[in-house]
């Protein structure tokens, strides 16, 4: 039976002997929103960049819908995450002197043209379907969070990574980024976002702790103590 959803097992990336995440054990299925929470300096954008394939690991197994990831070349690893992946960037990554369809279509590569009008039903369904000639550095936060959104959503990936999406908006638009990332879950996507912020924690599925590169609280343990209660 093919597994789905992203699997890792002992999952660790050294910066150095100290630094880094350890041990990573974890399931995120397919139809859920988790969170990964900790301090400043935990290990969540390390966890992202893991996940998301950018970060190679020093050891363990890396797993998407049963597709194990540790042995592709540099090449198959870049072509799997462009077809498989979107992610959500703190600094959001946009390039501010193109256009929001442009930006949405660059998660296709570098031929824009090519996926315009996908792009552009796509920045619709977040609501931006009259910004979509608007350059990226006109838009407001809240917009560009959701071009951010529409580039993640735009190849129809398995797994979403997003640091900090809500982080920099206000409560509105944090709340509208939000259903944007619950729609892409139902729509059988696995979400994992890295928060500060535990309301944002609270209206998701399930929550990582890290503290110093180890988790110390999992999913499954949040899954189970929901069952208990
Ligand atoms: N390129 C790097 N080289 C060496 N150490 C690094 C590097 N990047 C991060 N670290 C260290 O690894 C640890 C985890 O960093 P990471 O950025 O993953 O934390 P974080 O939880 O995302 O923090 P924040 O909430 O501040 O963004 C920290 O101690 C950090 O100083």
């Amino acid at each position: 039976m093919t597994k789905t959803g992203i699997e890792a097992h002992e999952l660790t990336y050294k910066y150095s002997a100290d630094f880094g995440v350890h041990n990573i054990d974890l399931h995120l299925h397919k139809g859920m929103i988790t969170a990964v929470r900790g301090a400043s300096g935990a290990g969540k954008s390390t966890l992202l960049a893991l996940l998301g394939l950018i970060l190679h690991p020093t050891s363990g197994k890396l797993a998407l819908d049963g597709d194990e990831t540790r042995d592709m070349s540099p090449n198959e690893r870049d072509s799997f995450r462009r077809d498989n992946i979107g992610i959500i960037l703190q600094d959001l990554a946009l390039l501010p002197f193109l256009n929001a369809w442009e930006n949405v279509s660059s998660a296709f590569g570098p031929r824009l043209g090519k996926n315009r009008e996908k792009a552009q039903n796509m920045l619709s369904e977040v609501g931006l379907g009259d910004r979509c000639e608007t350059p990226a550095g006109n838009l407001s936060g809240g917009e560009r969070q959701r071009v951010a959104v529409a580039r993640a959503q735009v190849k129809g990936s398995s797994l979403v990574l997003a640091d900090e999406p809500t982080g920099s908006l206000d409560p509105d638009n944090g709340e509208a980024v939000m259903r944007l990332l619950r729609r892409l879950a139902d729509n059988d996507t696995s979400v994992l976002i890295a928060t500060h912020s535990a309301e944002v924690a609270s209206s998701c599925d399930a929550e990582i702790r890290l503290d110093q590169g180890n988790i110390v609280a999992s999913p499954q343990q949040d899954l189970s103590e929901q069952e208990e209660n």
